[in-house]
């Protein structure tokens, strides 16, 4: 069967590390279940990707079916400065996105890939009014833990009192989780969080809930099981995680880093089991010099071997390129590796690992708990602050470093070095490993066929097939005279022979 046969979903990533991640993944899952996958996302990421990985113009197949990319203008030029204040690029993407996304669907038609669905991830909430304007059924990929998605729904909806400008430091009960310190409240939701537009973003998300027909979660149900059901007769949600494992293609290449990983694996080949710690503070945190200089101290007191994610700030966000204190290098010899980017998925599941020095984004953390990998929890701000709170107290794989932005301390050296012991060796640290592997099985069990999230993901594939019929069966009906007629074979045939004529702008029958 060619690509043209097989059911279209096109997928709308926003351009930022930590989703196009987790959405690049869902469209390898769904490829593997036999859909043909059209990903984008603006060609700025494009540019980067096709410079970092091994993606090109081709379809590459995945599983029983295929992926492709193609990817949007977003209307400024290449080297505009704006593009790292989303305060001005998310109405950008907007604004170019409601034009450029329909005419790629209609060009796609024309092409004879007709979409069948459509699937964004949250800081693009609009794109759900696209489909609902093509009357294309949609779906949205969330990206973050289930327990995000919970605070804030209650906030949308104004179900509890959260931190205000008059109350900052109240803490939170929301229903079957753990109460939350203000600071372990998603910090978007803070009245004072210097990142407003992201609760816009996702406020808009929020307002945009009743349009696509699921909330694909990457998380799995053993993890969360207590929030999921509670969410699940609220919200039609689907546990679709860990993402980034796929029974069914394994070895598939197509990766979106917009970096090149760093040759690290050689290294960390060179050390003994279990003797390494991982830092790295994902893509967009960045830290002050001052608390770099306190972690390079403190990996260089504890003794400990390690390999840090020292990844360049882009050269228009405004941070200041980090420095390694004098002779850092020299100091840890053979015992230290600096990279700027990192193949993580490797690093995490390699046996010279011991733990993860991590900011807590959802994808680091689900990424550790699938690999079954202690963690150091160093949060920043947003949903990494309840995610910490989740590694620490309620998954029991972690030691807490940081509480995040809102407590704005520099953690010295001494308790860099403190949590890093404390995370390697000892009975602590024992026991997070074992936790850590319990988790690991249980999100392999997940993920295997016949799993909590490979169910749910056969279920999707399987509405979205049928959902494509509809679709195809109204554009018919629409069509020209004669249409009934062709209804009758696009349910006979199923859509997989269906093709748009270029000729009339009526849908046939090809067979
Ligand atoms: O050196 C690195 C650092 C991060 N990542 C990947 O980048 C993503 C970061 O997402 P996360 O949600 O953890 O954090 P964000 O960057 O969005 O803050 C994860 O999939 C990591 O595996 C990577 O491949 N190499
Ligand atoms: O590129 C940006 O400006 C950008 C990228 C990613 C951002 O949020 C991260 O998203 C992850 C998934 O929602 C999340 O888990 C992580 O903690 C965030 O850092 C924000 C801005």
């Amino acid at each position: 069967m060619g690509s043209e046969a097989l059911v279209h979903v096109l997928l709308v990533s926003f351009p930022g590390q930590g989703h196009v991640n987790p959405l690049l993944r869902l469209g390898k899952r769904l490829a593997s279940k036999g859909l043909l996958v059209t990903f984008t996302t603006p060609e700025s990421i494009g540019k980067a990707m096709r410079k970092a990985s091994n993606i090109g113009e081709e379809l590459s197949p995945v599983g029983d079916g295929f992926i492709r990319f193609e990817f949007f203008e977003d209307g400024w030029d290449e080297d505009e400065v704006r593009r790292q204040d989303l305060d001005q690029y998310l109405p950008q993407l907007e604004k170019v996105g409601k034009v450029l996304i329909p005419e790629m669907i209609r060009r796609n038609g024309e092409q004879g890939r007709p979409v069948s669905c459509l699937i964004n991830n949250p800081f693009i909430p609009w794109v759900s009014d696209v489909a609902e304007s093509l009357g294309l059924p949609s779906a949205m990929l969330w990206v973050q833990s289930c327990a995000c998605f919970t605070a804030y729904y209650h906030y949308y909806h104004g179900l509890v009192p959260f931190p205000s400008e008059t109350a900052m430091e109240i803490d939170i009960q929301l229903p079957r989780m753990p109460l939350l310190k203000h600071d372990e409240v998603p910090s978007f939701l803070y009245p004072t969080t210097p990142y407003p537009f992201l609760r816009r973003a996702i406020m808009g998300q929020y307002k945009n809930l009743d349009k696509p027909f699921c909330i694909l979660m990457d998380t799995f149900q053993e993890l969360e099981h207590e929030i999921i059901e509670y969410m699940s007769k609220i919200s039609p949600i689907k546990t679709v995680g860990p993402l980034f494992k796929n029974p069914k293609a394994p070895n598939a290449t197509v990766k979106g880093d917009f970096m090149k990983a760093d040759d690290c694996v050689g290294w960390l080949d060179s050390k003994p089991a279990s003797s390494v710690v991982y830092v790295s503070f994902g893509s967009v945190v960045y830290l002050k010099q001052d608390q770099w200089d306190e972690i390079a101290y403190g990996l260089l007191n504890s003794g400990v071997n390690f390999l840090w994610v020292m990844k360049p700030p882009h050269k228009d966000s405004g941070y200041e390129l980090l420095t390694l204190p004098e002779g850092f290098l020299d100091k840890a010899g053979d015992k230290g590796k600096v990279v700027q980017w990192s193949p993580q998925e490797q690093v995490l599941a390699h046996p010279s690992v011991a733990c993860f020095v991590t900011h807590c984004g959802w994808n680091s953390t689900m990424e550790a708990l699938t690999s079954g990998m202690p963690v150091v929890a160093f949060p920043q701000w947003g949903d990494q602050v309840t995610d910490a709170k989740y590694l620490v107290d309620v998954f029991k794989v972690g030691v807490r470093m940081c509480r995040g932005e809102a407590e704005n301390k520099l953690i010295t050296r001494d308790v860099v070095e403190q949590c890093l012991l404390e995370a390697t060796s000892g009975p602590k640290a024992e026991e997070m490993k074992r936790n850590a592997m319990k988790w690991r099985a249980a999100a392999e069990a997940s993920f295997a066929e016949g799993g909590s999230s490979d169910q749910n993901i056969q279920a999707f594939v399987d509405e979205v097939k049928r959902r494509s019929l509809e679709v195809l069966a109204a554009s018919v009906k629409s069509a020209a005279k004669g249409g009934a007629d062709l209804a009758g074979k696009v349910a006979a045939n199923g859509v997989a022979e269906l093709k748009e004529s270029k000729v009339n702008g009526e849908l046939q029958v090809v067979s």
